[in-house]
Formats: structure tokens, sequence, C-alpha cells
């Protein structure tokens, strides 16, 4: 049985179609990045996923269980992209409040600490800056020890430093064992943390296979030379071997040649520019 299982799902909201019979499943100790450009549908899935929204056609299944279920949702830790801290409580107040709805919370003190927060332990949470309170609503989802957690744009507003340690705790918990589902507009923070890539456009599942795979099967090379004025080029192309080839018998003076493969953000960009002509699966 999947952690996460998204079968033919469709879901509009009046006109628009959100989610196009989208298809998913996410097995336990996965950590898997959603990405897609604004409106492509990824908080609406995992809205699904959590069981807030019900899907117009299709299945959704968390732990094999309906999400709407709160036997289901007992498993689940979740960051909304937007989340409501109740002001006037101290941090260590809303952890131990949240931890206490589980049999067995990370105990406050550890929490506060793996997430950089324990000099703030007193601090109401209405006194916090933005990408304070970011990393105490990704800690609170991870306080019950969740088999699934769902994480909307984690480290939206985060300083480098703050999302290297939100990095670092994400990591963590996934090398416990933990499913991670995460969206994310940051194409290094999915590189940096994913195994597998699911790109979601326009409601339809553009590409879905490991990171490593996308970047292999997305055809750009970038190849860099300095010219013989000494002026540093970059190209983009689909064949790097065909293009040093004729570099060389065209007889161009050139120097420091280096070729790399697609970046994550090069991949992604030609697959949303491509839709589903370009689609990978
Ligand atoms: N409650 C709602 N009422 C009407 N339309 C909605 C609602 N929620 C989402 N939509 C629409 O559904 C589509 C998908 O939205 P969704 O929030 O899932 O996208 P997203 O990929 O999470 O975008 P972003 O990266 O901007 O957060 C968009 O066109 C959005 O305007």
């Amino acid at each position: 049985m999947s952690a996460v299982e998204v079968s033919g799902v469709t879901r509009r909201f009046g006109t628009v179609v959100a989610l196009d019979d989208v298809s998913l499943e996410v097995g336990h100790g996965e950590l898997v990045g959603l990405l897609g450009p604004n409106g492509a549908g990824k908080s609406t899935l995992l809205s699904l996923v959590s069981g807030q929204r019900r899907p117009d056609a299709g299945e959704v299944r968390l732990d094999g269980r309906d999400p709407r279920d709160p036997r289901a949702r007992t498993t689940l830790g979740l960051t909304p992209q937007e989340t409501g801290l109740p002001a006037t409580l101290r941090v260590r107040e809303v952890v131990d409040f949240v931890g206490g709805h589980y049999p067995d919370p990370v105990p406050t003190g550890e929490l506060l600490d793996q997430f950089g927060l324990d000099d703030l332990g007193k601090r109401q949470t209405g006194s916090l800056s933005g990408g304070q309170k970011r990393r105490l609503a990704v800690a609170l989802s991870l306080v019950g020890r969740p088999r699934v957690v769902l994480l909307d744009e984690p480290t939206t507003g985060l300083d480098v430093s703050g999302r290297a340690a939100l990095w670092d705790a994400i990591r963590a918990y996934h090398a416990s064992g933990g499913t991670v589902l995460l969206t994310s507009h940051y194409l290094e923070e999915v590189q940096a943390l994913a195994e597998r890539v699911v790109v979601i456009d326009h409601g339809t599942v553009l590409a879905d296979d490991s990171l490593a795979a996308i970047l292999r099967r997305v055809g750009v090379r970038r190849v860099q030379l300095t010219d013989g004025d000494g002026v540093r080029q970059e190209h983009l192309v689909a064949d790097s071997d065909a293009f040093v080839r004729d570099l060389v018998t065209s007889g161009t003076r050139f120097s420091d040649l280096e070729i790399r493969g697609a970046s994550l953000e090069e991949a992604f960009g030609q697959l949303v520019a491509h839709g589903n002509e370009g689609a990978l699966r």
C-alpha cells in the first residue's frame, strides 16, 4: 500500500479545472517534489491529499484510507502556504498544545532545538518574524511524528541560513523513514531535496520521474567556451557532440570548453513551455 494514491482525480472551481485527471502514487519513505508555475494545481492537489477538499471525480487514498477519515489524518503532518498561529500564545505553548494531540509527540525542547527556535520559546507567536513563523509552522507539522508530511512551499520567505536549516530538518525527517510531498517555487530546493520530481501545469502531470532522469531526458546541454577574442560565450544546445564537432571543423579558435547537463530550471522551463507534447512519463 502506498503512502499517497491519487487516481484519475479531477477538481474544478466553477469553470476553472484546477486538476484534470491526475494520477500520482507516493511510496512510503519517498521524498517527492511537486513543481509547477502559479496556478498549476499544486495546492489543490495537497488539499485533496489532506482531506480538506473532495475530488469531483477520481479517488484519493492516504495510507489506504479516505483522507477525510480522521483515522487517516492522525499519521499526517501538514504545513499549508499560509499558517494562522494564535498570536498571543508563546512558541513553547503552541508546540505543547499541538503535540498534546498526538500519542508520542517529539519533546518540545528537542523540536525547538532542531528548528533553531530554542531562543524564541517564550516569545508570543504574534511577535515572530515571517521567517520564524514559517519555521515554527514546519516544526509543528512534524511534532506528532507523522508518517507522511505535506509541505506547501515550506521555505518561502526564509533567508539563506533559515532555508538551509529547514532543509536539514526535512532531510532528517526523511532519513528517519518519513514520506514527504513538497511543493516549491525554488528549483534549487527541489534539486537539493527531492529524489523524484512531478511537474504539473494547467492541472495535468507533465513529468513524473527521478530528478536524475528528468535532467537526463531533457535534451539540453549548456556549452561554455571562450572565443578567439577572449569573450566567454554560452550556448544551450540539443546535441553538444554535434556542436563541438562543428566548432572544431569550422576552425574557430576557442578555449576553456565546458559542457554540462541542464539544470532543473532549464528542464522545468522546457517542460512547461512544451506542455503535453514534451510530456515525460
Ligand atoms: N477556492 C478556489 N476558488 C476558485 N478557484 C480556485 C480556488 N482554489 C484554487 N483555484 C484555482 O485553481 C487553479 C489551481 O490553483 P492552485 O492554488 O492549486 O495552484 P498552485 O499550483 O498551488 O499555485 P501557486 O504556485 O500560485 O500556489 C488556479 O487557477 C486557481 O485560481
